[in-house]
């Protein structure tokens, strides 16, 4: 494929939509993951994949210029990473794994072709790195100053996995566990907004990554209710507890523990609101049976009886849902 070169001071608005697709399609090829399932790739009308086990899952995420990065402090790649990883954790929440991701860029035509180059370089490497296929996208322009990246992506549940884990799983008596960390994208979020530009949360926050192969194997270890932590603990605890109609207890040494880790750089209190509060973490969250919570989990408390309204508790008090974590419209 034809490069347009290092892609320079040009504007997408200055090589139109066959240069940036030229430029796109250059950077995929290098990077991009093939899949024996890729019957049509980008280029056609739409992309062809065979599907394994005869059902789909289909997610999809977007993040927009200023509300979800500032070019101060993350690049194109940077984005280009933390959409593939939000898309993918959305898929391995349900038991699944990627089979093909749809990148759609709006953007005004002053956007520099170099920034979109970057963009796809680092959605083909996280691709890459997930073995999930780029499948295609689409191009539109916006005005002045608007940047916004959506991605779709399809998937399927994990081999021996009969059904899709959903929210409403969790009972009384199930564990509840976390697949790592919480609160280090949280941390990094803190310390950009207080001008810090690096250091492993910063730069945590910029490219979240977690294993997302412990979803399927929670999936088939029997978790009954499992999501990925996109808006914070409590808030994405609390529709595990709203669809199951459960109180999530959590354990406040398990809590400690976590903010622990973090208070040495952010201090106590930025810890625990980071790990009580703190969004784009992508660590899956699920409740177990008793004896089921797999290697490498953190168990965070367990599943009791709702009290009043189902919600999350830590210890003996109730976390109020909308006091911490993330909501795009301020709710
Ligand atoms: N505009 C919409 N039209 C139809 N369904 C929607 C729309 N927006 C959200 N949903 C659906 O509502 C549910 C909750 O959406 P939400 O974005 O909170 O989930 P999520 O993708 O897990 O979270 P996050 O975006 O924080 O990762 C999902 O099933 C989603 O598909
Ligand atoms: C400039 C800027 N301001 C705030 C934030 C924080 N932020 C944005 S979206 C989100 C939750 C997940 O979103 P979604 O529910 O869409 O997956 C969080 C915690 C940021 N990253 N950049
Ligand atoms: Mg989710």
């Amino acid at each position: 494929m034809e490069s347009t070169g290092d892609g320079g001071a040009r504007t997408v608005g200055e090589v139109g939509e066959r240069g940036i697709l030229t430029e796109v399609f250059g950077v995929l090829a290098e990077h991009g993951a093939g899949a024996d399932g890729l019957l049509v790739g980008p280029g056609d009308d739409t992309a062809h994949l065979r599907v394994r086990s005869g059902a789909v899952l289909a997610t999809t995420d977007t993040m927009v210029r200023g509300q979800d990065w500032l070019d101060e402090w993350s690049t194109g790649e940077d984005v280009g990473h933390k959409i593939v990883t939000q898309n993918l954790a959305d898929l391995a929440s349900m038991g699944g794994r990627g089979t093909g991701v749809l990148i759609t860029l709006l953007c005004e035509p002053e956007l520099p072709l170099a920034w979109c180059r970057d963009l796809t370089t680092g959605l083909a490497r996280a691709c890459a790195r997930a073995g999930v296929p780029v499948v295609g996208g689409d191009l539109s322009a916006a005005g002045p100053g608007v940047v916004a990246v959506s991605v779709t992506a399809l998937g399927e549940l994990g081999e021996g996995i009969p059904a899709a884990v959903l929210r409403s799983g969790a009972r009384p008596g199930d564990v509840l566990a976390v697949s790592g960390p919480l609160g280090r994208s949280g941390a990094g979020l803190g310390q950009l907004r207080a001008g810090r530009r690096a250091g492993r949360w910063v730069d945590h926050h910029r490219r979240p990554w977690v294993d997302l192969e412990q979803g399927p194997v929670a999936a088939r270890v029997g978790a009954t209710a499992m999501i990925d932590v996109s808006d914070g603990l409590g808030r994405d605890g609390a529709r595990v507890a709203r669809a199951s109609g459960v109180d999530l207890v959590l354990d406040e040494a398990a809590v400690a523990g976590l903010a622990g880790r973090l208070a040495p750089e952010v201090g106590e209190q930025d810890a625990l609101r980071a790990v009580l509060g703190g969004g784009e973490e992508h660590e899956l969250l699920a409740t177990f049976p008793p004896g089921r919570v797999p290697a490498g989990w953190v168990v965070l408390g367990r599943v009791e009886a709702a009290q009043e309204e189902p919600g999350v508790r830590l210890g003996e008090q109730e976390l109020d849902p909308s006091g911490g974590g993330w909501d795009h419209f301020g709710g």
